[in-house]
């Protein structure tokens, strides 16, 4: 088994002791026959950070719109800060969505406005003085990183500082939940990884929960708290991101970080046969504090050694999470000996099957 361990002083710690912001329960929305939301329940606490992870077609956007009450739910209750919302009128919507900023994969900015001017723009539907309103945006473009670009022009901008005007207006109006929608989908990576140190920085300094949709697993590992997958509409797994990383429960889930994860490489695996002939092929997964020492004492263990195919140890939240592929030479009690240790030491071990190449 793997170990499931929670590190102490982790945000997953304080999590029921933290009030929700959003609160979706039993959540359905159907178009004609298409269940393209079927029975969601999910929450985000405040000051969190959840990734809401899925392919194309498995209802983020859905899920987005009856959020800010674009879509009303054919059924189940949305609350957002306690409020449910699935019954509001449009107009009754309005202080709603103030409380939900947004920051969007092509920024939608106005082109026509300058940098304070896209920032200022919520407030103005506020109802803000100019005065008040200029102020703040010279606040949140020193927060976002642009300052000396408040009187430029989105077409002067780069994607990722076209980003940040966007984050900096989602945030003018102080709202309860930054919503995320593909964020860093159109930015190259090392843009991609400057905006998610901006979002993790304010998460941190400000407190803003945040939900973070996206279709790559990489973004959720760099930022996200607690990760949920979902598949045709419905939630089908849900945890802190490292136990998620380490232990992945379903068959989407695991598709999902075939890219980041350590897998055996297909020309191994295309050799190895099942009956006991050459090397027997462990897959190995260990989170927690053992996870770096597992292969030093497994060496103690096999006079004979072993063969580190693949794999190495991830660190996510703190917490060191181990994937190994192996090799163990057929030697007498090689192999029940090397799975005996790692199952002491709270590894999960699968034998793959058998390489003749490695006799
Ligand atoms: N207005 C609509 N009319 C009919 N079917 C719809 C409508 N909106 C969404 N769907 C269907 O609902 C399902 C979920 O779609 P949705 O757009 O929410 O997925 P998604 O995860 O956001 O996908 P993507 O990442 O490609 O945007 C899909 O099968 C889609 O075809």
């Amino acid at each position: 088994m793997t170990l499931q361990q929670t590190p102490a002083g982790h945000p997953a710690d304080a999590e029921s002791g933290r009030e929700p912001v959003v609160r979706l329960s039993g959540v359905r929305r159907h178009f004609g026959q298409t269940p393209a939301i079927d029975g969601v329940s999910l929450t985000v606490r405040k000051g969190e950070i959840l990734g809401l992870i899925g392919r194309s077609g498995a209802g983020k956007s859905t899920l987005i719109r009856c959020l800010n009450g674009l879509e009303r739910p054919d059924s189940g209750s949305i609350q957002i800060e306690g409020r449910e919302i699935t019954k509001l009128s449009e107009e009754e919507l309005q202080p709603v969505r103030r409380r939900i900023g947004m920051i969007f994969q092509h920024f939608n900015l106005l082109s026509r406005k300058t940098v304070e001017e896209n920032i200022a723009l919520p407030l103005k539907i506020a109802g803000w003085t100019k005065e008040k309103r200029l102020a703040r945006a010279a606040e949140l473009i020193d927060l976002v990183g642009l300052s000396g670009k408040a009187r430029s022009y989105p077409s002067a901008l780069s994607g990722g500082q076209k980003q940040r005007v966007g984050i900096a207006r989602a945030l003018a109006a102080s709202p309860a939940l930054l919503l995320s929608d593909e964020a860093t989908s159109a930015l190259d990576p090392e843009t991609t990884a400057s905006i998610l140190e901006l979002l993790k920085d304010i998460n941190k300094r400000l407190g803003v929960t945040i939900l973070l949709i996206t279709h790559e697993m990489e973004v959720i590992r760099t930022i996200a708290d607690r990760v949920a997958v979902i598949d045709a509409g419905r939630i089908v797994e849900e945890g802190p991101v490292w136990s998620v990383f380490a232990n992945p429960h379903t068959e989407t889930t695991r598709n999902m970080l075939s890219g980041i994860r350590p897998n055996l490489p297909p020309h191994v695996a295309a050799r190895l046969v099942g009956e006991p002939s050459g090397e027997a092929i462990l897959g190995v997964d260990l989170s927690g504090p053992d996870a770096g020492n597992l292969l030093a004492g497994l060496s103690a263990e096999l006079p004979d050694g072993f063969r580190l195919v693949h794999g190495g140890v991830d660190h996510i939240q703190q917490q060191s999470v181990a994937r190994f592929f192996i090799g163990i030479p057929p030697a007498a009690d090689a192999l029940a000996r090397a799975i005996a240790y790692l199952q002491r030491h709270g590894a999960k071990v699968e034998v793959l099957g058998h390489d003749p190449r490695h006799v």
